[in-house]
């Protein structure tokens, strides 16, 4: 796992005057450099526009300045950044990159560990991957890791395309997949309260849980990314990635020990359990919608399909809602509800785990109504765990009320925040695999995907717009609930009436 807690590396970073970089990664090294846990460390950024070194170091300064909104040493931090203008199809600017790598390598004493981190968009990874190995960059005395960015192909036979490209230049070991959500806090503090804790393990299985709800709802619509979401839509978007990972976490077996192979293995296994869907099922599992215009904060915005870039009569969903069953002994009966969806009325990634009703109402009053027992896993923008529980409510009477138990961590912000990508960032250079995903995990994700989008790409959904921006999502996907009797836990406020 852990390889070394200061680790020395020179990284490379493919896109470096693009979004990615400047919003996350910029940021993310500048806060390891400020903790001490990078020092002897050097970067490339690398990518088509022409810059001089200085150019280079002034756009880190800044967007370190706005996105961490620090200056603690600042100019010493920059001085660690250098840049090379290239085109990645261009094999003689590979030849220049080995060079520089050379030099830094010997100037930063970086024990030719290296990092090339692909910002850059997807149809560019395989190529790079391959002239990075060819024109011998990845001939070095350290380590060579290939950090990769989102999407990991479209489908299973595209991301097996992607992988067979990298695996001529990487072992799987040596590629770090990134998933933002598993670099979050609470997405990792996920297998500590299972594992760490006698009071949820011994319930977790479906003799003591009745369902589990992940729910990952954003405000934002497609912004400027309408030509992406429109060949992907929030099925490939984040029910392929984040969402699978989050159930993988909540249903795997306890690894046998907590190392990156064992829990990997969990996990695969997990996914292998899903129930696979015949085709002419999917739509009972399976529900989607697509926001039309609406209003949120006061603000009017527009409906999906008036989007730039995006077809005026588009087939494509931005809300997902879906039943998930995991066909093993420990899941046997027991729905994961997962939904996504941009426009919608909070930003909010909240796992609700709903124990089974107890099996007398209490003392026999059939007029007391007794609310389940919630453990809710709050990922973002609020950190946290929240218990449920019924207690007496104070005074004479016997009656009950629903007690709350809260830990808040930290708050952080509302975005995808840079500390996930710190601590990814770290993990890729020290060499602790654990929170990246396995090709294994990625080609069981997209087989299930696959499954799915392959029924919707053929049916256009005449109800699309099905809900109005600023809302809960379409009518479907409380259908989808009710047909088990169950409801969404609003993911705003627990304290109100189911949604
Ligand atoms: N932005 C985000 O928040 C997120 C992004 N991602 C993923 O990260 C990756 C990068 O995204 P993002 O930063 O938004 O993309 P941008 O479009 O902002 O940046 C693209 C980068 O690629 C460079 N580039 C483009 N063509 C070439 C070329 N032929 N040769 C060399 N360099 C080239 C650009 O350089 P130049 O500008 O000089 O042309 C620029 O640095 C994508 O895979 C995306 O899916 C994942 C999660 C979130
Ligand atoms: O990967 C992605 O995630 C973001 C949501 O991330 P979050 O950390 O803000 O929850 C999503 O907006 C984007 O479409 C998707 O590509």
């Amino acid at each position: 796992m852990s390889e070394k807690q200061t680790p020395t590396a020179l990284l490379m970073i493919f896109g470096a005057t693009g979004d990615l970089a400047k919003r996350k990664l910029f940021p993310s090294i500048y806060r390891l450099f400020k903790k001490g846990k990078i020092s002897n460390f050097a970067v490339v950024g690398v990518a088509r526009r022409s810059l001089t070194n200085e150019e280079f170091q002034q756009n880190v300064k800044d967007s370190v300045l706005t996105f961490a909104k620090e200056s603690e040493n600042i100019d010493e931090f920059i001085s660690h950044f250098y840049y090379h203008s290239h085109d990645v199809a261009n094999s003689t600017s590979y030849k220049e990159l080995k060079e520089i790598a050379e030099n830094l390598d010997h100037q930063y004493e970086l024990d030719g560990n290296r990092v090339f981190y692909l910002a850059m968009a997807p149809e560019f990874f395989g190529t790079i991957a391959e002239h990075i190995k060819s024109e011998g960059l990845t001939e070095t005395k350290g380590y060579k890791r290939l950090v990769i960015e989102k999407p990991f192909g479209h489908s299973f036979d595209s991301a097996q395309e992607l992988n067979d490209q990298l695996r001529t230049a990487f072992s799987e070991d040596e590629i770090y997949r990134i998933d933002h959500y598993l670099g979050k806090e609470m997405v990792q503090n996920i297998e500590v309260i299972r594992f760490a804790n006698a009071i949820f393990e011994p319930l977790w299985n479906s003799r003591y849980i009745s369902n589990i709800q992940v729910t990952s709802s954003e405000v934002l619509g497609v912004e400027e990314r309408g030509r992406y979401y429109e060949t992907s839509g929030a099925l490939r978007d984040m029910v392929q990635n984040h969402m699978l990972q989050m159930v993988a976490l909540l249903a795997m077996e306890p690894p046998i020990r907590l190392n990156t192979e064992e829990i990997r293995s969990e996990k695969v296994r997990a996914l292998r359990s899903l129930r696979w869907m015949k085709k002419d099922e999917v739509n009972q599992y399976f529900v989607r919608g697509q926001y039309g215009k609406g209003t949120i904060q006061g603000q009017e915005v527009p409906a999906y399909r008036e989007e730039a870039m995006v077809d005026p009569e588009s087939n494509t969903e931005t809300f997902v809602a879906g039943k998930l069953m995991i066909d093993n002994f420990r899941w046997a009966g027991v729905p994961f509800y997962i939904r996504t969806g941009k426009r919608m009325d909070t930003k909010s990634t909240k796992i609700v785990v709903q124990f089974k009703d107890i099996p007398m109402n209490l003392y026999y009053k059939s007029e007391e109504h007794l609310n389940p027992n919630l453990l809710v896993i709050h990922i973002q923008p609020e950190e946290g765990i929240t218990l449920m529980l019924n207690a007496k409510k104070t005074g004479t009477s016997m009656k009950t009320t629903t007690v709350k138990l809260d830990f808040a961590n930290k708050s952080v912000d509302t975005m995808n925040t840079p500390e996930a990508y710190e601590k990814l960032l770290y993990d890729s250079m020290r060499g602790d695999a654990t929170n990246f995903t396995h090709w294994d995990e990625v080609a069981l994700s997209w087989k299930f995907v696959d499954n799915i989008s392959e029924v919707w790409e053929k049916e256009t959904d005449p109800t699309f717009p099905n809900y109005a921006s600023g809302t809960t999502g379409p009518d479907c996907a409380d259908e989808l609930l009710a047909k088990d009797g169950n409801f969404w836990w609003p993911v705003d406020n627990l304290d109100i009436d189911p949604c």
